[in-house]
C-alpha cells in the first residue's frame, strides 16, 4: 500500500493523516468544506513543530512530511488509493453513505476501513459491493501517540483484508489487536461507560470535576482523568458511542448520563469546543 485517502479532517482524521505521512505514504485527506480540510493540515503542522521542538523529529523532515498530505473536498480524489481510513461522525447513516461512494469511485482492489468507535462493521459493509474489503481500523486519541489499533472483522471480512491492515498497521510501528465486531469493541466497552460513570459522580455533587480527576489518576494510577479523557475524546463521540451500547445490549448499565446528554446539547464538547467538564 501506498496511498491512503483518510475521510474526515477532525480530531482522528487529522491524527491518522499524521501518522500514515511520517511513515512515508501518500495521503489524501478529505471533508466536506476547505475549511475543515485546512485546520486539520494547521493541525498536523502545530504537532510535527511540536515533535521537532522536542527533539523527536528533525525539523527537515516536516515540509517533506507536509508535501505528502494532499487536502481536498473532492470524493474522486479516492479513486487511486490503495485504503481508505474514514473518520467522519459517528453516525451509522453517513458512514453508509461514504462508504457506497467510495464503493463507486475507488479500484476494485481498495479496502474501506472505518475507524469507528462503536458500531457494526457488517452494516457499514453492506453499503459496498465488497463486504469482504470492510474493515475496522480502530486508532485510538491522539493517534500519532498512542500505539494500539484494534482491528475488527465484521462477519464478512476476509482473512486477506485482516492480513494487509494488520500488516499496514505493524508497519506504522502499532500495536495491532484482533477484535471480531461487537459493539464497543474492547477499549471503548470498558472506558466510555467508566466516564459516563465519572460524569454521573460529578452530576451528584458527589466530588468536583477535578477532585474526581485527581482520585483515579492516584487512586487508580491512570494517567488522566476520566472527565479530562472525556474532554479529549469529544463528548458527542463519548455520547454516541454510550448510545449504541445501549441500543445494542437493551442493558440499563449503558443508560448515558443525562448531564453528558445536556452538555452535548450546549455545544459544550470538550476540548474540540472549548468547555466541556472543564475550560480549554
Ligand atoms: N475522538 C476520539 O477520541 C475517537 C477515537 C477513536 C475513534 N473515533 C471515531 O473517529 C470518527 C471521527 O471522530 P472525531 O473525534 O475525529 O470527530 P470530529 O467531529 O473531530 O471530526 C469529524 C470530521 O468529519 C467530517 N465529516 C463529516 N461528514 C463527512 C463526510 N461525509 N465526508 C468527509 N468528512 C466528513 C467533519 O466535518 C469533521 O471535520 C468517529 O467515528 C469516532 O467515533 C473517535
Amino acid at each position: 500500500m501506498k496511498k491512503i485517502c483518510v475521510i474526515g479532517a477532525g480530531t482522528m482524521g487529522a491524527g491518522i493523516a499524521q501518522v500514515f505521512a511520517v511513515n512515508g505514504y501518500m495521503v489524501v485527506l478529505r471533508d466536506i468544506e476547505q475549511e475543515f480540510v485546512n485546520k486539520g493540515i494547521s493541525i498536523i503542522s502545530k504537532n510535527l513543530s511540536r515533535m521537532a521542538s522536542k527533539g523527536k523529529l528533525e525539523e527537515v523532515m516536516i515540509q517533506p512530511i507536509l508535501s505528502r498530505i494532499i487536502g481536498t473536498t473532492d470524493p474522486a480524489d479516492a479513486q487511486d488509493c490503495d485504503l481508505v481510513v474514514e473518520a467522519a461522525v459517528e453516525n451509522m447513516k453517513i458512514k453508509k453513505q461514504i462508504f457506497s461512494e467510495l464503493d463507486n469511485i475507488c479500484k476494485p482492489s481498495t479496502i474501506l476501513a472505518t475507524n469507528t468507535s462503536s458500531l457494526s462493521i457488517a452494516e457499514v459493509a453492506t453499503a459496498t459491493k465488497r463486504p469482504d474489503k470492510v474493515i475496522g481500523m480502530h486508532f485510538f486519541n491522539p493517534a500519532p501517540v498512542m500505539a494500539l489499533i484494534e482491528i475488527i472483522k465484521g462477519v464478512a471480512t476476509s482473512d486477506e483484508t485482516f492480513d494487509a491492515v494488520k500488516a499496514l498497521s505493524l508497519d506504522l510501528g502499532k500495536q495491532p489487536v484482533q477484535v471480531d465486531e461487537a459493539p464497543g469493541f474492547v477499549v471503548n466497552r470498558i472506558l466510555i461507560p467508566m466516564i459516563n460513570e465519572a460524569a454521573a459522580i460529578y452530576a451528584e455533587g458527589v466530588a468536583s470535576a477535578q477532585d474526581i480527576d485527581t482520585a483515579m489518576k492516584l487512586g487508580a494510577n491512570h494517567p488522566i482523568g476520566p472527565l479530562a479523557l472525556g474532554d479529549l475524546v469529544g463528548l458527542d463521540v463519548c455520547l454516541a458511542i454510550m448510545d449504541v451500547l445501549y441500543e445494542e445490549f437493551k442493558d440499563s448499565k449503558y443508560r448515558a448520563t443525562p448531564l453528558l446528554r445536556k452538555y452535548v446539547r450546549a455545544g459544550w464538547l470538550g476540548r474540540k469546543s472549548g468547555k466541556g467538564f472543564f475550560d480549554y
